[in-house]
């Protein structure tokens, strides 16, 4: 509607409803009808398109019909679950006013906005998995980025100079809401993703941003979180803060701090590496056959998300590492008997974050109750560790045995969802509300004395007290005894074979447990609200437990993995290497129903490359993922699959595996093998692990093996890195003997009538021949093509063997290696300095510097 369209031509309830639309005009909102949340205009029309409801008209409004769609509001936690996953966000919008008092359209107001971010909601949030909210900014030196995870308090800001850093960090926390600002010149960084919020630029204001963080944390300035200096991702941070206040409409006591994520202390991925290694997500998007399906088994979600977090942030501070690895050594026994324990304990990081909101239910203080009461028995369980850091954990983790009481006191066995019928507060907690209870309970002594005294007085022998929701109470005397009933006796209902009266007497008693049942209600609603005022001081203390519980669970769920998967302990050593005995791919040899061929690999300075041959399906790309899941396990402090391992120091682990269309930003399966394989040649260093699986297969043969062919020149001369490299160029063995660091190894298969068995066992050297006809037949390729193709292919032998076609050797393809000379190059070869004058000479210098 537009601002010049005349309100007042709207009906009063549309005057209320288009006002309240204009405060919250980018989202949906959810307009209260008695037993209905209603959505209005373009409201309505979205709402029926995305969840699938039907679309009506409500009367008229300004002349014109109003499009309508409704949801009833006992279902709404349904479709706003639906919203929310769609990335939409939605404006809750109740009745405050009393609907007897007012006089036009009873008052309404905006409660609660609710947005894929920064929803705290159990019914709306996938229990195992982060729900992050973040802000970007971007400037010229780079990008500022801040992140929260209200559910837990986690608040993050992070700063980089460059867009691959800024895509890398955006895929590993993969936010489900990102505010940003009007002006934001690198859409294409976020624009695939759901949620997305445009603000204003002075939402991104530094000085309102550092005021709006010290408000937050009650400090002066930002120094003591070492993110003063950090302007760019200040801007982030504040903006974001802003929002969530905006959001809540509540107090936010349970984030306290920000911590500034430093890239150094972690072992950098890039996207297309977390996407190709398929930590918890896999290549299609779905969660099967992922890291994370074989290594999670913890006890409680937010272990579950812990993991997770460790499983995309491998970490190179040897200390903490040795921690890990030393804790889960120990609990290597004790599983057994902690984890049924961390099972009753549950998820307390989303209980706290709810309590920390004020929207914490009646069945979330039931469970901080359980977690809190089983705290003793979990405390016992760990008292016969020794390992330095699962103690300072069990101190962590504490007791909290005054809280387990007053929760025991104070909450029923079983409370109901809401606190909006009562029924939660413990008989037993307080005398008045026991009274309350007592009295609107209808005191049975009473209503028996009054119903002998009428029966007998008036000698009706069918006369009894009943009561009925919608009548209340009455007095009931059948038809046959009804004409002895007395002149005060006033008739409520006819029955068929009664008739139901009411007198004063019982009216007023009726009267008196009516307001007895409201009054109750209304002290155990203060009472409920009264606990999270008793709880609330206790927050930090009890957040900080949470996340030891949770660092315990996933210490422990790694140690029964690492049991019951064989996992052994690597050696982290500072000496550059990586060397692994009797390796295993921790997905494939779970979901293979044939047994796993443990392979071993070793890379040291003087085998700085491996060159990977083998025939299609031989098993190169699974030896070469394995490797780095390996090593990424080792870093996250896990044991490993593998008899043995040793790994040196890590700075970055790059892939270049499998080819894919990148659709979205168009560009072709061979533009993103060369963009990925771009990125390792400028950032890899002596202390990165890259993995490349059969680049230029995407062009014509000489251009492919030429490229392929520098690359790997480059890795192993100047680079230096850690290289396994598979490929199907055989041409490309060769380079081991003119390159040292270079090695070749190779897979192999046997071929028998017609059928092709795979060995999937590393060997030395360079493979045979290729296979890839045999295996062509083994996919199902018709037998007709299959001999044409081998047909084909002893001609192209046959011509080989004459134009060394395809055993190009080095000394042919140094036309490759070999740089075209440059202009500078050229224009100085053909100067000869003994003709020139001075003036001459300076002006070919002038030339060639231009040309530079
Ligand atoms: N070590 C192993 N032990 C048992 N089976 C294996 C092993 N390695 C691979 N396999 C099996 O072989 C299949 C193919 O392996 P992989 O994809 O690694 O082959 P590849 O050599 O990379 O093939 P291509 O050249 O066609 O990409 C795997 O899906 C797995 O089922």
């Amino acid at each position: 509607m537009t601002e010049n369209e005349n309100l007042t031509s709207h009906t009063p309830m549309m005057q209320q409803y288009l006002k309240l639309k204009a405060e919250n005009p980018d989202i949906l909102l959810f307009y209260r009808m008695g037993d209905f949340y209603e959505l209005f205009y373009d409201d309505a029309k979205k709402a029926s398109q995305l969840l699938d409801i039907s679309l009506t008209k409500r009367g008229a409004s300004a002349g014109e019909p109003i499009p309508m769609a409704g949801v009833p509001y006992h279902a709404v936690e349904g479709y706003l679950a639906k919203l929310i996953s769609l990335g939409e966000s939605v404006a809750i919008c109740e009745q405050i006013g009393d609907p007897a008092l007012s006089k036009g359209p009873v008052e309404r107001k905006v409660v609660r906005i609710v947005t894929p971010g920064t929803i705290s909601d159990e019914l709306l949030l996938e229990d195992r998995k982060d729900n992050l909210l973040a802000s970007i900014w971007q400037e010229k030196s780079g990008y500022g980025y801040a992140t929260l995870d209200i559910s837990s308090g986690r608040f993050h800001v992070f700063e980089c100079d460059n867009f691959d850093t800024m895509q890398a960090e955006l895929q590993r926390t993969n936010p489900v809401e990102i505010l940003y600002p009007e002006d934001f010149s690198s859409m294409v960084l976020i624009e695939h993703r759901h949620g997305l919020r445009r603000r204003p630029i002075w939402e991104f204001e530094l000085n309102t941003a550092k005021q709006q963080l010290n408000l937050q944390f009650g400090t002066k300035d930002l120094i003591g979180f070492g993110v003063e200096q950090s302007s760019k991702a200040l801007k982030a941070a504040g903006c974001l803060l802003q929002y969530v206040k905006d959001t809540q409409k509540t107090a936010l006591p349970h984030i306290r701090s920000i911590t500034k994520e430093s890239q150094d202390k972690f072992i950098i991925l890039d996207a297309a590496t977390r996407r190709n290694l398929e930590l918890t997500e896999n290549l299609s998007g779905g969660n099967e056959n992922t890291v994370a399906t074989i290594l999670d088994k913890t006890q409680t979600a937010m272990g579950s998300r812990m993991l997770k977090r460790w499983l995309h942030a491998p970490i190179r501070d040897l200390m903490i590492l040795n921690q890990r690895q030393t804790s889960i050594a120990e609990l290597l026994n004790h599983a057994d008997s902690i984890q049924p324990l961390l099972k009753q304990i549950g998820d307390v990081e989303r209980i706290l974050a709810r309590l920390a909101l004020r929207s914490a239910r009646p069945r979330d203080f039931a469970r901080l109750r359980d977690a809190y009461n089983t705290l003793p028995m979990l405390q016992a369980s760990l008292h016969n560790l020794y390992n330095p850091y699962l103690l300072a954990l069990r101190q962590t983790i504490g007791s909290f045995d005054d809280i387990a009481n007053l929760l025991n006191q104070a909450i029923i066995e079983s409370p109901p969802v809401l606190i909006r019928d009562g029924g939660v507060i413990a008989s037993g907690y307080n005398t008045e509300l026991d009274e309350l209870r007592t009295l609107s309970a209808g005191a049975t002594h009473y209503l028996d004395q009054l119903e002998i005294r009428e029966r007998e007085t008036l000698g009706i022998d069918t006369l009894k007290i009943g009561y009925n929701a919608v009548h209340g109470y009455y007095i009931q005397v059948s038809r046959g005894q009804s004409h002895l009933v007395p002149i005060n006796y006033t008739r409520r209902q006819t029955l068929k074979n009664a008739e139901r009266y009411i007198i004063p007497e019982l009216k007023e008693y009726e009267d008196k447990v009516l307001t007895s049942k409201g009054r109750a209600l209304a002290l155990e609603k203060r009472l409920y609200e009264q606990l999270f005022d008793l709880l609330l001081p206790h927050l930090e203390r009890m957040q900080k437990s949470a996340d030891a519980i949770a660092e315990l669970d996933v210490l422990t769920n790694l140690a029964e993995r690492a049991s019951t998967l064989n996992y052994s302990q690597p050696n982290l050593t500072s000496h550059k290497g990586i060397n692994i005995q009797g390796g295993r791919h921790p997905v494939v040899e779970q979901v293979l129903s044939a047994p796993f061929i443990a392979n071993s690999l070793s890379l040291s300075q003087d085998r700085r490359m491996l060159v990977i041959t083998g025939p299609n399906m031989g098993g190169k790309s699974t030896y070469m993922r394995q490797t780095a899941l390996i090593v990424l396990l080792a870093y996250m402090g896990s044991f490993v699959p593998a008899d043995q391992a040793s790994i040196g120091p890590i700075d970055r682990i790059f892939t270049r595996i499998g080819a894919s269309d990148d659709l979205a930003s168009g560009r072709s399966t061979f533009m993103v093998e060369m963009t990925e394989t771009a990125n390792i040649m400028h950032n890899a260093t002596d202390y990165s692990l890259v993995l490349m699986d059969e680049i230029g297969r995407g062009t014509s043969t000489y251009d492919g093996l030429s490229l392929a062919w520098a690359c790997i020149e480059s890795l192993a001369n100047h680079i230096k890195a850690m290289t396994l490299f598979a490929t199907h160029y055989f041409e490309l063995t060769q380079l081991s003997e003119s390159i040292s660091g270079v090695h070749n190894v190779h897979f192999d298969a046997v071929e028998h009538d017609n059928t092709i068995a795979f060995m999937h066992t590393v060997a030395d050297g360079p493979a045979s021949k290729s296979f890839g006809i045999a295996v062509a037949g083994l996919a199902g390729v018709p037998n007709s093509i299959l001999k044409r193709a081998k047909q084909k292919l002893k001609e192209l032998e046959t011509l080989s063997k004459q134009t060394s076609y395809s055993h190009v050797d080095s000394s042919q393809l140094t036309f490759i290696t070999e740089a075209e000379p440059s202009e500078v190059e050229r224009m100085l070869k053909d100067i000869e300095p003994d003709t020139l004058t001075p003036k001459q000479a300076l002006d070919i210098l002038y030339s060639l510097k231009k040309l530079l």
